[in-house]
């Protein structure tokens, strides 16, 4: 498989690159690596467009000054990438998410993912607060939902933290296969993933709901979330900016949602509703 892979240097680096990284991820491009002056992303080539990078923001930014290269490359080794690149990371002193090339760690929940081209390491924001979310509350004997699963990695904490039945769905091919391998690796054998999106849950019901996807999808498919929870089901939405926290609160409102607490971390926020 070909991919066009991305040259950026960034200037100042930070928060710069961390900015650049999370708008290319929504964007589309599904792996990174950080460089001394900046950050090469990848993206599959049959993905890939010449409009790719119009709703990339910091690239009109006058804080930022940010030149870029472009070329098609063909097959990456994803895993020694990974290797040179991905730390483990920590959340609340109780759960780490690291690769199985790094060493084991004594933590109570320990969870092992491959990464290769699937967002969620941990590493992004959205993906922190969620794992804090589902570390803060009560999953013990839940039926769980996680949409837009990416490597899988918050169905499985849930998983870990007691959920009695999971489905794991994501639109991406890539992702339903690293979903499956991940969930393999950390022996839960209670998640069911799924390739698709909203359309596979007419008639399916959850007590928790969780979805880390973007601003316009959670909009879109919010009624369909509805309607998979009964009263008392709870719903965990990420990956929006703060400036987008209004109009996911109103939305869900007029469901019938009620807020219950936010996290922020840098530009981004994570929400708890019940119903
Ligand atoms: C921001 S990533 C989150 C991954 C992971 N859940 C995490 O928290 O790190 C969003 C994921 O949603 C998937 N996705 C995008 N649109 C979707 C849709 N309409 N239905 C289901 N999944 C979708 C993407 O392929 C991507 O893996």
């Amino acid at each position: 498989m070909n991919y066009i892979e991305y040259i950026f240097k960034v200037a100042p680096l930070q928060p710069g690159t961390e900015i650049l990284i999370a708008e290319l991820g929504y964007a589309g491009f599904e792996s990174f690596v950080e460089t001394e002056d900046g950050v090469t992303a990848y993206i599959q080539k049959d993905e890939w467009n010449g409009t790719i990078l119009d709703d990339i923001n910091i690239l009109d930014s006058k804080e930022f000054k940010i030149e870029f290269t472009f070329s098609e490359i063909e097959q990456i080794n994803w895993n020694a990438e990974w290797e040179k690149n991905f730390d483990s990371i920590e959340v609340d002193g109780k759960c780490t998410v690291r690769a199985p090339f790094h060493p084991t760690k004594n933590f109570e929940y320990e969870i092992v993912i491959e990464p290769k081209m699937s967002f969620g390491t941990g590493h992004h924001e959205t993906t922190f607060m969620m794992l804090q979310f589902i570390l803060e509350n009560n999953f013990e004997n839940k039926t769980v939902l996680d949409m837009g699963c990416g490597t899988a990695v918050l169905a499985i904490l849930a998983a870990m933290r007691g959920a009695s039945k999971l489905d794991a769905i994501d639109i991406d091919e890539w992702c339903f296969e690293n979903s499956t391998e991940n969930i393999e690796r950390n022996n839960c054998k209670n998640i069911s993933v799924f390739l698709g999106d909203a359309a596979l849950l007419s008639g399916k019901k959850y007590d928790v709901i969780i979805a880390n996807i973007n601003r316009n999808i959670l909009l879109n498919d919010m009624e369909t979330y509805r309607k998979c929870l009964d009263e008392g089901g709870e719903l965990y939405l990420s990956g929006f900016y703060k400036e987008d926290l209004t109009i996911i609160t109103e939305s869900c409102n007029n469901l019938g949602f009620t807020f219950v607490k936010n996290k922020e971390k840098n530009k981004w926020v994570a929400a708890k509703f019940k119903i």
